[in-house]
């Protein structure tokens, strides 16, 4: 595997060859929903973390290795590994010792938190024989990091469980999901065994994007984006190369009507335009040699992960995002729909 992207100066297209880029955290869901998205992740990168929440979640070997399976089938003939996770919940040493085998890591997430959340955890002490269980195996911890407060501090009020829990398991490797923080951004750096994901909208949106002007649902997603100091934490994090923060898009599909009601749900869906808006974010900033780690590089040296060796390759040429993706029966709205994005995948 080779540590940075190659870059192709003297083209005038400008080409960006991508090494094995990975989506450490994906929701595909299931049905005629995973098969519409699902394409649309594995066209763009080599593997994903797949996220449990279905309904009922994914919450044991059977389950993980069956919906495997329908996300292998989904992608049709791409070279793509689904790094399975399952949902947080009282496992015996038994169990574990299955899962291991399956799963790339186990997804915590509060009760009630976020989409289909309902059957997480409601108090953190109940989880500790399962966690101290993952440390001695060596299974990652992966948590939807949000207490039950007021919806702006949510993420800042759960950074003392991570600090709790990276204290108490040293030796256990905790991802906070999806950071919004300057705070969380900080906290990366007491702790070495805590790790985080970012997502593509949290890197370019503020409340502000959000519900400062009209509505924009297809921009509501858990944790709501921040101020505009967090963006900027998160973003020179990402630009500078902090090794222990990985790209995660959280693309979180809901069919349309879902995200154009009274009730809007939670997620952005962003699979399809991830790696070209994140190309022209870091091209915008000079650090185009920093995408490889933080869309590979990264998740492989923290977790020792191979994917499947595939090149994705970038161009500095227009990408007109589509209004909407459909097919199976199903519609959803991409984030930045029917705008130009200066880079596309070849
Ligand atoms: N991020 C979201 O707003 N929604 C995600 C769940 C999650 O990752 O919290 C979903 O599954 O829709
Ligand atoms: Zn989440
Ligand atoms: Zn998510």
């Amino acid at each position: 595997m080779l540590d940075f992207a190659t870059i192709f100066p003297h083209d005038t297209r400008m080409i960006l060859e991508l090494h094995s880029p990975l989506d450490m955290h994906l929701h595909l869901r299931d049905g005629d929903m995973l098969k519409l998205v699902a394409p649309l992740s594995s066209a763009s990168f080599a593997g994903a973390v797949i996220m449990p929440n279905l309904v009922p979640p994914v919450a044991d070997a059977d389950a993980v290795q069956a919906y495997r399976q329908r996300v292998l089938d989904a992608c049709g003939g791409d070279v793509f590994q689904p790094y399975m996770t399952a949902f947080f919940r009282s496992y015996s040493e038994k169990e574990l010792a299955t899962l291991k085998e399956l799963v790339f890591g186990i997804k915590l997430y509060p009760a009630g938190a976020t989409t289909n959340s309902e059957g997480g955890v409601r108090a953190m002490k109940d989880a500790e024989g399962t966690m101290s269980l993952m440390q001695e195996m060596g299974i990652p911890l992966l948590v939807h990091g949000e207490s039950h407060g007021f919806v702006m501090d949510r993420e800042a009020e759960f950074l003392d469980v991570y600090r709790d829990l990276a204290t108490r398991f040293p030796r256990l490797t905790i991802c906070m999901e999806h950071i919004t923080t300057a705070s969380a951004v900080r906290l990366l750096d007491e702790f070495e065994n805590l790790a985080a994901t970012v997502t593509l909208q949290h890197l370019l949106i503020t409340l502000d994007d959000v519900a400062g002007g009209m509505l924009r649902p297809h921009l509501f997603c858990k944790p709501i984006a921040k101020r505009p100091e967090d963006r900027e934490a998160l973003l020179k994090a990402a630009l500078s190369g902090h090794p222990r923060l990985m790209f995660g898009s959280d693309s979180a599909p809901h069919p349309v009507h879902a995200k154009e009601a009274c009730g809007c749900a939670a997620g952005v869906f962003t699979a399809p335009i991830a790696l070209p808006r994140l190309a022209a974010l870091f091209d915008g900033h000079g650090a185009l040699d920093r995408l490889q780690g933080f869309v590979s590089g990264h998740a492989c040296s923290l977790y020792g992960l191979k994917p499947p060796a595939r090149t994705v390759r970038l161009q500095r040429r227009k990408m007109l995002v589509p209004d909407a993706y459909e097919g199976h029966g199903q519609k959803v709205v991409p984030m930045e729909a029917g705008s130009v994005i200066p880079w596309s995948l070849v």
